[in-house]
């Protein structure tokens, strides 16, 4: 498989490249040159397979030739070994026709895991094979980072820096992150928000001397693997729930959109999807376009759902590219004129395409503090603020679709990393797991910056250059 760049200007490549590369060159996204499609008597073999088997299955069309099957699946079957549940990805029924794709059982607690579990391992094969070094900066908004710290810390091909934004995520996401000691890991609190962290993320890769000279890779969902790497888990959801032979749709709490688009992709290489909802807080920019084309950035307001704190969703980008025909030059005018008048132009028929297919539901504070209550005295089911979001925008699709259809919210963090929304829902603080229960007493470490791309820079060269192995 190769990939181009959503922009149309930078080189094609393979999958170890694109992995490598994080973000393309011209500023676009990589994604697949042509999308793998399986057929119903394919994907109904795969019915049953446990969850390492059938990622190694779905990410082969897209790792070939760099990185073949069995190896995939000794990735997988590692990466997901000290995963909490043993299916890995539950699936928890939660009221009649809705069920909960539980994705937080990894070592973070959040759905990040799944993905990058397996991308710290595939950086390891594919860098101990070239024997290269890369320096990894990524921005998060609070689960990207703990994530990619845990995947990556002590791992001797990698340096890690983090850029997060300086009192935004939840004490407990920043302690995920701050406590780690190793070397090789640099947490940085920016003054700013998540966007800022982003922006300045993608200004390092557009330094084109720096890139080289640290040899930058990315983490967050820019980076195709990233993505790639989410897509079983809504195929091991469907298939668990009949399809082929059943419809399914399925309802993302979203900030980038690289969660929603892996639940795209399946839909994409033939599972049917009837539909699919994206749920958001008051940061609304996908709900906004998707109810009357406004694509317009607005500040960013701080929520009880820090992680989806995000005023411009990054993947959007490559559903841009599919609804526009695959146009790139057409893509690069757009996200050229986002970036220069804050509104981005999509043409009425791109919108329409979307919309039809997916919906969005916004929720305040308020509202997401109501649901959490009313779904646990319903249900009894214990809902951090993201996923009950993506739940109650579940709900509402549910209530759209016939009942044949099986809806499916993806529950996107464990509730003890939000133990104060928690306790204004339910009066209650749910415990942290046994491993991370001396949290609170660790040291934590972390340097803070200016929202100013010198200093971050000079930041990440120090980290980089400390770890450096002389030649
Ligand atoms: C817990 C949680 N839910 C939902 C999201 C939104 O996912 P995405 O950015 O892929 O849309 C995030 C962050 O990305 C998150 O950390
Ligand atoms: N919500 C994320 C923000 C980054 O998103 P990503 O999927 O592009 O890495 C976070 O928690 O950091």
């Amino acid at each position: 498989m190769r990939y181009v760049s959503t922009r149309g200007e930078a080189e094609p490549r393979d999958f170890a490249g694109v992995l490598m590369a994080g973000l393309a060159e011209d500023g676009g996204l990589f994604v697949p040159e042509a999308w793998p499609l399986i057929a119903a008597d394919q994907w109904r073999t795969m019915r049953g397979l446990d969850y390492p088997t059938l990622a190694a299955r779905l990410i082969a069309p897209f790792a070939a030739p760099s990185i073949d099957e069995p190896t995939l699946l000794g990735l997988a079957r590692d990466a997901y070994a000290g995963f909490g549940h043993p299916a890995v990805a539950p699936l928890v029924q939660i009221d009649r026709n809705l069920f909960a794709l539980e994705l937080f059982h990894g070592p973070t607690l959040a759905f990040k895991d799944m993905a990058m579990q397996l991308l710290g391992r595939l950086f390891d094969h594919v860098l101990g094979e070239s024997g290269a070094r890369v320096t990894i900066v990524g921005a998060t908004s609070g689960d990207t980072g703990s994530a990619a710290i845990a995947a990556l810390c002590d791992r001797t091909c990698v340096d890690v820096a983090i850029l997060h934004p300086q009192g935004r995520t939840s004490e407990v996401q920043r302690r995920q992150m701050t406590t780690v000691l190793a070397s090789n890991i640099s947490n940085i609190a920016v003054t700013g928000n998540f966007d800022d962290c982003q922006d300045l993320v993608k200004a390092m890769f557009a330094d084109a001397p720096f890139r080289r000279e640290l040899n930058l890779s990315a983490v967050n969902s820019i980076n195709w693997a990233r993505v790639a790497a989410q897509i079983p888990y809504y195929a091991y959801a469907a298939l668990a729930l009949g399809a082929p032979d059943r419809e399914v749709a399925f309802a993302v709490p979203t900030g980038n959109f690289g969660n929603v688009l892996a639940a795209w992709a399946v839909r994409r290489m033939g599972l049917p999807v009837r539909a699919l909802a994206i749920g958001a807080n008051v940061n609304d920019i996908l709900a906004r376009f998707l109810a009357a084309n406004d694509m317009s950035i607005r500040a960013v307001t701080p929520s009880l759902s820090p992680s989806m704190d995000i005023g411009v969703s990054s993947n959007f980008e490559r559903l841009l590219f599919e609804l526009l025909g695959r146009d790139a030059g057409r893509v690069r005018q757009i996200m050229t004129g986002f970036r220069t008048t804050g509104r981005m132009a999509v043409p009425d028929a791109a919108w329409r395409e979307a919309s039809a297919l997916f919906s969005g539901v916004t929720l305040d504070d308020e509202a997401v503090i109501a649901a959490i209550r009313e779904l646990h005295a319903r249900t009894g089911y214990v809902a951090e603020p993201h996923s009950a979001i993506g739940i109650a925008a579940g709900e509402h699709l549910r209530a759209t679709l016939p009942p044949e259809v099986a809806v499916v919210a993806a529950a996107t963090a464990h509730p003890a990393k939000f133990p104060d929304a928690m306790e204004r829902a339910l009066g209650f603080r749910p415990p942290l797991p046994a491993a991370l229960a001396d949290l609170y007493e660790r040291e934590e470490r972390y340097v803070t910056a200016d929202n100013d791309l010198g200093a971050i820079e000079a930041l990440v060269r120090a980290h980089a250059l400390r770890n450096a192995v002389p030649a």
